[in-house]
């Protein structure tokens, strides 16, 4: 219980944005400092920490967390700069090289 009384049928909008930006919270948060959540006690993002909730928590959570967490690394790797075209490139190509396959 958080101690606050709501009306049935009210409809709430959580300020998710303010909430992960909270001075209370967040030492420096308006820094980008993604190591910050490689620290110890890190806060999960599933929702089950209510300082950090990008997916939101509880029954209505997002169901495709375990989707996202495989894709997001590939997304921070593309090229976002505004240029013609249909597809994105990765911001650094990848350079294969093949050799004959001995054995
Ligand atoms: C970084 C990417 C994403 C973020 C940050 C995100 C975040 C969220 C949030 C905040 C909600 C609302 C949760 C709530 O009401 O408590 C939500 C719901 C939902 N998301 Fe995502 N989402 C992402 C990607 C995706 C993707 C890729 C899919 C589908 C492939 C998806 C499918 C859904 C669905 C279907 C719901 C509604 C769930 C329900 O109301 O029961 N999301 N998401």
């Amino acid at each position: 219980m958080l101690g606050y009384h709501i009306r049935k049928e009210t409809q709430i909008l959580v300020n998710v944005w303010a909430i992960g930006r909270d001075p209370k919270i967040w030492e420096t948060p308006l820094e980008s400092r993604p190591e910050r959540f490689l620290e110890p006690n890190i806060v999960d993002y599933k929702g089950h920490h209510f300082e950090f909730i990008p997916f939101g928590s509880g029954r209505r959570t997002c169901p495709a967390i375990p989707l996202v967490s495989r894709v997001l690394t590939m997304a921070l790797e593309m090229d976002m700069s505004e240029q013609m075209g249909t597809t994105l490139k990765k911001a650094i190509p990848l350079k294969a090289t093949a050799t004959p396959h001995k054995g």
